[in-house]
């Protein structure tokens, strides 16, 4: 049902009222007058927990525009039809109790490019999150879970040093999620990172849980999933979450914004196969750990060990109470790897104290919001029909270069915004 509705500062706190309404059935097309405090009121309705549609009637030029789109949990569950219901509350139930396929079954919903089941996974995710807080409460405020990123180029060992540490975790009573982001497998269509079979023993362990990549999306599209399911792996009671990623292209950057640690792990070779690694990446590790440190290896691992202590001397300090280090490790005779571990702990411990890691992870979830709203707005003005109708022909001229990229550009946006 459509209501239409003329609203005039007098009646602010009309809309006040209802705004507290159940208005969820009806449709309301608000039409206010032209000096009424439109900020406030967008921020009102904005942050109404109930609205689910409304239109905005500007006066001055008659342009309709859909102010928001807000969905609510209480919404998205009063429209699922009964077996939607039972599959949400299965998941959810199943997930929280530990039980792999659930927390399987609700990645693969997440990661879903179906409108209908992502909106299903939206509400899990929901009931997840709300999960999450409560028991981070009786946490005392402790996150729920250690969110750790691993990265290194390939042949570094990082399959051979999951298998290694998961095990080593799950022998002290941790519950390990191996999750991989590989945007190649996005367009090559299938991924070995996190390949069950590189870590046959880990991935039979009952307390480990290893997730391939996703095989579609974007880097963009992957991220936001690996960042869903991190949430949902929290839920099923994960408390060691490694995100793994390949050493080339953009993932490892942003895996940084997803994890609360980030490792790199550096083979003992020399400069030329060490080429492929950004030297912006080695600037985010918190911790470097030179691979392979046994036998013949021994040597060529303890002089890149001191390369790196140099180097990273040389960086710029990221966080007030944590200075990178760097470490050798074998996962064939395991040394080092214990005081691998004491050293991640220990980073955890003096990041939590200082309050560093809460504000860590809350600019992390302003810039998760921030990609999502980048990307979604790229696409929006791709797909729009007056954009997308010009830019063939825009392109072709600024290529043959008839025209500058610049006023291309400008062009682009003016059609956006004249017919938005
Ligand atoms: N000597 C020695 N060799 C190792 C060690 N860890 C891994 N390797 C060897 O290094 C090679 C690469 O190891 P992986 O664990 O597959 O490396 P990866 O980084 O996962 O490689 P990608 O799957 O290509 O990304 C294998 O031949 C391993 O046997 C180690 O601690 N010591």
């Amino acid at each position: 049902m459509n209501i239409p509705m003329l609203l005039q500062r007098p009646h602010q706190h009309f809309l006040k009222g209802l705004l507290r309404t159940p208005f969820r059935r009806y449709r309301f097309i608000f039409h206010p007058s032209p000096h009424l405090g439109s900020g406030i009121l967008c921020a009102q309705l904005l942050s109404s927990p109930g609205l689910h549609w409304a239109k905005w009637m500007l006066p001055s030029n008659g342009l309709t525009r859909k102010l928001c789109l807000q969905t609510t949990l209480e919404e998205h569950t009063e429209g699922l039809s009964d077996k939607e219901q039972r599959l949400v509350d299965k998941l959810y139930a199943g997930l929280i109790q530990g039980q792999r396929a659930c927390l399987a079954e609700a990645i693969t919903l997440v990661e879903s490019t179906h409108s209908r089941k992502k909106e299903l996974a939206q509400v899990l995710l929901q009931k997840v999150l709300a999960h999450n807080r409560e028991q981070e409460k009786l946490n005392k405020g402790k996150p729920l879970a250690f969110r750790v990123g691993l990265s290194g180029p390939p042949g570094a060992g990082k399959s051979t040093f999951i298998e290694y540490f998961g095990k080593m975790l799950t022998e002290r009573g941790h519950k390990l999620s191996v999750l991989a982001v590989d945007p190649s497998s996005c367009t090559s269509g299938g991924s070995l990172l996190g390949d069950k079979t590189r870590m046959t023993e880990l991935s039979r362990d009952m307390n480990a849980y290893i997730r391939p990549s996703p095989t579609r999306g974007t880097l963009g599209g992957v991220t936001r999933t690996t960042n869903e399911a991190i949430l949902l792996c929290e839920g099923g009671g994960y408390d060691v979450i490694l995100v793994e990623t390949v050493g080339v292209g953009q993932s490892e950057f942003a895996v940084t914004d997803m994890v609360d640690m980030f490792i790199l792990l550096l083979p003992p070779a020399g400069g030329d196969e060490l080429q492929g690694i950004k030297r912006g990446i080695v600037e985010m590790a918190d911790l470097v750990a030179i691979t392979k440190s046994d036998g013949d290896l021994i040597v060529p691992a303890r002089r890149i060990q001191a390369e790196y202590v140099s180097a990273l001397k040389l960086l710029r300090r990221r966080s007030g109470v944590w200075r990178p280090k760097v470490i050798r490790i074998s996962a064939r005779s395991g040394e080092g790897i214990t005081e691998m571990w004491d050293k991640m702990k220990e980073f955890q411990e003096v990041m939590l104290v200082s309050g560093e890691l809460a504000a860590k992870r809350q600019k992390q979830q302003k810039v998760w919001m921030w990609n999502l709203i980048q990307e979604n707005v790229i696409e929006h003005f791709r797909t729009h029909p007056a954009v997308r109708e010009q830019i063939p022909l825009l392109e072709k001229r600024v290529l043959s270069g008839a025209l500058s990229p610049g006023l291309a550009a400008d062009l682009l946006l003016k059609a956006f915004k004249s017919r938005h």
